[in-house]
């Protein structure tokens, strides 16, 4: 039998999007299938939307990576959801539930969309780290990556800075970051140049998917790890491969990071599940 799936974009971190309420969550399988660009449809992450599980909610969403892995958190694909939830109800603001907490997305104007992300995870375990230790500098060194911030957006992260992100070959830096034994749960890896004060430039290697062209989570992370470090304000425009993202990270009040970015519908379309790879 044919499923429909809806293809869509948040600065060139595509998704299939399944809806799959009233229904059963998604396999491993079937979303490794999904996501191969060859043979499946093809994507970074493949998004499930499920009934909620009574939050007031609109929906539930699961993530899987193409490598199978159910994971807790993704910007870009929540803005999308957003979306997709915001037209289908006609209400101001919509709430989502993932598994790394409840979401809310709301219309910014301009084809853009704002979620609040929830809180940054500044706490070693919350990331998590395999022990004890301050996250403002990771003992890490895999070639010119070094000293890293580690942030746990839901989904965790360390961020690297450097002079100059274009010079940082991530295909052959990233899987080694990704795997190393400091995150027991793996890591997604960003290198960060400070352009300016509210200008960060980020390139990232995903875990699960390896490079994108824009990580939401990653955005947010890179902007928390910045402010922390002294070297940008809380509120600033991170510029990604795919183009840019607002980030807002509410440091002295609830410690919530809001990230406001465009969200696009590519197609509709359908799979046989017993075709996929
Ligand atoms: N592209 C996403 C993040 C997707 C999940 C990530 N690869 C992980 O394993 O944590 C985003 O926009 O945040």
């Amino acid at each position: 039998m044919e499923h429909v799936f809806i293809k869509m974009h948040g600065l060139g971190n595509d998704f299939v999007v399944l809806d799959r309420r009233g229904g059963v969550p998604l396999s491993s399988v079937l979303a490794r299938g999904l996501a191969e660009r060859r043979l499946g449809v093809g994507c970074d992450q493949v998004i499930t939307l499920l009934d909620p599980a009574g939050s007031g909610a609109a929906a539930r969403m699961t993530i899987h990576n193409p490598d199978g892995g159910e994971v807790e958190a993704c910007g870009n694909a929540t803005r999308c959801v957003g979306r997709l939830l915001l037209a289908e109800s006609g209400a101001e603001v919509v709430r989502i539930e993932s598994a790394g907490g409840l979401l809310e997305v709301r219309r910014a104007g301009d084809g853009l969309y704002a979620v609040e992300m929830g809180p940054a995870r500044l706490d070693w375990a919350e990331i998590p780290l395999a022990r004890a230790m301050d996250t403002l500098h990771l003992p890490l060194e895999v070639g010119p990556l070094a000293d890293p911030v580690g942030v746990g957006m839901g989904n965790p992260h360390a961020v690297f800075f450097v002079p100059d992100a274009e010079a940082i070959d991530l295909a052959a830096l990233g899987p080694e970051v990704e795997h190393h034994p400091l995150f027991p749960n793996r890591v997604n890896a960003s290198a960060v140049s400070v352009l300016g004060r509210d200008r960060l430039r980020l390139r990232v290697w995903e875990r699960g998917a390896g490079q994108t062209r824009a990580c939401g989570t990653a955005a947010c992370a890179a902007v928390v790890a910045a402010a922390r470090r002294g070297l940008a304000e809380p509120t600033a425009t991170v510029v990604l491969d795919g183009g840019a993202l607002s980030i807002a990270w509410d440091r002295d009040g609830t410690g919530r990071v809001t990230m406001t970015g465009p969200a696009v519908e590519v197609f509709r379309g359908t799979f046989d599940p017993q075709a996929l790879p």
